[in-house]
């Protein structure tokens, strides 16, 4: 390893990506699912890498710059990008949040804790990157081990002391939080889902708990109403801190009322480990965020805030002041009818949209969904069968359609994967149109909407042009008219 840190001796960044690179930097070249980086090796000499890391050295060219061979690149790369910049991680707070739901939800509710007690806070996460008050877009959940430490070293060196960071089972699995100080981490759940990475449940588990060896010693705050949380936290080798809607743990709710716009409940809590000067106490939180998955994303956060010293006053406060963020179960209005929009990528969260739903009052409900393409594919035949069972249970008409799962091309719905998933609708009973635009999807959903209905979008960072579409009937006298009007109780 001594000799690989001397190649950083002099070196102005590091990075894996040839297009990154510039003069004196080390390039770090990895074999990839899409590209192989080796290929890039010359590119990077051009742009004036100082040096190349490998672990193929075979399938390099002949380079004009001194190369290091290693056993595995991905892992060098977060070595070297740590030791790079002076390990950034060690000088903050830093949250790690993991699970296949609540991730980015859990990570904007905390950044707003931390700062409304008072630190300047950071984020990185599928939404975007922020250095206190600087944004930066977000490309990844977790970025490449280079990109992180960049992150995590601007933090630093910004004066940002805590931060809520996302960290995906693929981040994990890719060594991109390798050398990552964690201060405490958080399970929110776990359910199938990325099985185009992990290809099978077993494989998305055990990179959940590489996770928990990457966390060490420092406490995991865990969902204890999750099986298979309850089943990882026996592996923490710090603290466990339980979180709890249902049973008795270290941090509890008892829900005293919601509505569609929030939830009013009390939040107790034990002595908590590594908190000397936080004794055993309740606050009364109101929660400006529907649905009980929203609570138990608050629990979570409260036990994680009050592991760092967040006073109660400060915590209610805080939950108090919380907006929420966009496309998770976002609600604003269109005209006479109200709109639900939530990214919804899997089995679980489509649960916690239409389990929201069911205590909502309207006249009837129209729900557009945007099937997933590309690497989210594998998980459309399971998201068929939750939407047809939801189907069932509260009737609804259910529109189709087509659309990127994130931005790139490589992710847009292939006619087999849109038949599949068809297919799998029509299996599992479900009655259904489709149309292959987005918009065009909209638009049909809007002329069978009248006054008092719900419009809920579900599917992928594709559905903001549904969100353009809609703009356009919003009409600027709609105010969003009080909680009463989906006041809780006995729907029609
Ligand atoms: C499956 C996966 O995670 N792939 C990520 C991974 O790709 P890879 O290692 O297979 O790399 P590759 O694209 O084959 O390229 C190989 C190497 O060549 C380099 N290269 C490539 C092109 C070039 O011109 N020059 C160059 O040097 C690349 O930087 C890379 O190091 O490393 C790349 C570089 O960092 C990422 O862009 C890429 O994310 C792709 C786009 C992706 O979509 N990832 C998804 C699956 C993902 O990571 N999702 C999680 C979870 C999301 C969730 O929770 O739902 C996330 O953290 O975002």
């Amino acid at each position: 390893m001594n000799y690989l840190l001397r190649l950083l001796d002099g070196a102005a960044g590091i990075s894996c990506h040839s297009g990154e690179i510039k003069p004196g930097w080390v390039f770090v070249a990895i074999r990839g699912r899409v590209t192989d980086g080796n290929g890039y090796a010359t590119e990077a000499v051009c742009r004036g890498a100082k040096a190349v890391v490998t672990d193929a050295p075979d399938r390099l060219p002949p380079l004009a710059v001194p190369v290091a061979v290693v056993p595995d690149a991905r892992q060098a790369l977060a070595a070297l990008a740590a030791h790079f910049y002076n390990h950034p991680s060690r000088s903050l707070n830093i949250v790690g949040i993991t699970g296949s739901n609540g991730k980015t939800t859990v990570a904007f509710m905390l950044e707003h804790i931390f700062r409304t007690a008072g630190h300047l806070p950071g984020l990185i996460g599928t939404v975007r990157v922020n250095v206190g008050k600087t944004s930066f877009p977000s490309r990844l959940t977790t970025p490449d081990a280079a990109s992180l430490q960049r992150y995590l070293a601007l933090m630093r060196d910004s004066g940002v002391t805590h931060a809520a960071m996302e960290v995906s089972a693929q981040g994990v699995e890719m060594s991109r939080v390798d050398h990552v100080a964690f201060s405490c981490g958080i399970l929110t759940n776990i359910c199938a889902d990325h099985l185009d990475f992990h290809h099978t449940f077993a494989g998305y588990l055990a990179a959940k708990e590489r996770f928990l060896t990457l966390l060490g010693t420092s406490p995991l705050v865990v969902n204890s109403d999750d099986e298979h949380c309850r089943r990882m936290a026996a592996l923490a080798g710090g603290p466990v801190v339980t979180v709890s809607l249902a049973r008795p743990a270290d941090v509890t709710a008892q829900i005293l009322h919601t509505t569609a716009y929030g939830s009013k409940f009390r939040l107790t809590w034990n002595k908590l480990p590594g908190c000397q000067d936080i004794p055993a106490g309740q606050i009364t939180v109101s929660l400006p965020l529907p649905g009980r998955h929203n609570v138990a994303n608050a629990l979570l956060v409260g036990a994680a805030a009050l592991l760092h010293g967040t006073a109660p006053g400060e915590l209610a406060a805080a939950f108090c002041s919380f907006k929420g963020i966009e496309r998770r179960l976002e609600i604003y209005r269109c005209g006479g009818f109200t709109v639900i929009d939530d990214t919804a990528l899997n089995p679980g969260s489509i649960d916690a949209v239409f389990a929201t739903i069911t205590s909502f009052r309207y006249r009837r409900l129209v729900v557009v969904n945007a099937i997933r393409g590309g690497r989210g594919a594998a998980i459309n035949a399971l998201n068929a069968a939750c939407l047809a069972r939801w189907q069932y249970a509260l009737p609804f008409e259910l529109i189709v359609t087509a659309s990127a799962d994130q931005v790139g091309p490589a992710d847009t719905v292939t006619s087999q994967e849109r038949q599949a998933f068809l297919d799998s609708l029509s299996r599992a009973g479900a009655a259904f149109s489709f149309y292959v635009d987005l918009q065009t999807a909209i638009r049909s959903a809007l002329q069978r909407l009248y006054d008092g209905d719900l419009l809920v979008l579900l599917g992928a960072q594709g559905m903001d042009a549904g969100r353009q579409v809609l703009q356009e009937q919003i009409s600027t006298s709609a105010q969003p008219r009080p909680a009463t009007d989906f006041a809780i109780g006995t729907r029609p």
